[in-house]
């Protein structure tokens, strides 16, 4: 079975990514992807520069990530762009990890995707686990991570669909508002449901 994880940010994906690693299932993480393709030397990291220019670059031609998410974050138009760039080669690698995994065995893989509602990923999955926290707490857990403020925090979240919207087209809803053992017990009675052996 084909698993889509996703959430909104801040709510908790990486969070249930790693218990789901750590029942042995294999998880395709596209944040992690996202940063592979644009390491030095890529061509997204040259479409990157030639689009966004220069001064996203640190010295040693490295991305430099939050002044990039500064600049996309807070215009729709130029988030596109970078999606433009990054997200075909993000598909493409998420494919080959898929196909290792099965040539591997696995019955079951998980995609932890983000962005899979806005970017109708859809197909790709056969369950779509939701990770949901309400608004008050999404904020609040991404401004004490990521130490930035109200303002910063709010262009993040209202960049992408509302989590209350995603929740409508979920095959199953984690509520991470609470403890870490009581998100753990839901996951698990999840994957019961679902019949995967852990
Ligand atoms: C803008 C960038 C450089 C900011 O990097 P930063 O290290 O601050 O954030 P990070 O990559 O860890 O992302 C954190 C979260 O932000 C959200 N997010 C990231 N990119 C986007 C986007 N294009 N649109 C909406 N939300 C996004 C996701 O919830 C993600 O989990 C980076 O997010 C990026 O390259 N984004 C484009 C690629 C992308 O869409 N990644 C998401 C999964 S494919
Ligand atoms: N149940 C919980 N109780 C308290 N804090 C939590 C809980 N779950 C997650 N957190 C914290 O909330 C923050 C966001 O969680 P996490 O990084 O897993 O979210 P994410 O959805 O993967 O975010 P992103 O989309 O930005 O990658 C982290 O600091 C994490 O430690």
């Amino acid at each position: 079975m084909l698993i889509g994880l996703t959430g909104g940010i801040a709510s908790g994906k990486s969070t249930v990514s790693r218990m789901i690693k750590s029942l042995g299932l294999p998880v395709i993480d596209a944040d992690v992807i996202a940063r592979e393709v644009v390491e030095p030397g890529t061509e997204c990291l040259k479409q990157i520069v030639s689009h966004f220019g220069s001064e996203v670059l640190d010295s040693d031609g490295v991305l430099k990530r939050k002044k990039l998410g500064e600049i996309i974050f807070s215009d729709q138009k130029k988030r596109d762009v970078l999606n433009q760039i990054v997200h075909p080669a993000v598909r493409k690698r998420m494919n080959e990890q898929k196909e290792h995994y099965l040539a591997s065995g696995f019955q079951t893989i998980v995609y932890d995707i983000p962005l899979l509602y806005e970017s109708n990923l859809f197909h790709l999955v056969e369950k779509v686990l939701l990770v949901y926290v309400d608004e008050d707490t999404q904020l609040f857990r991404l401004m004490e991570r990521d130490n930035i403020n109200k303002e910063a925090a709010l262009s993040r979240i209202l960049s992408q669909q509302a989590l209350i919207d995603k929740k409508a087209r979920a095959d199953a809803i984690i509520d991470n508002g609470g403890s870490i053992l009581e998100t753990e017990n839901q996951l698990h009675a999840i994957l019961k449901n679902w019949d995967i052996p852990v």
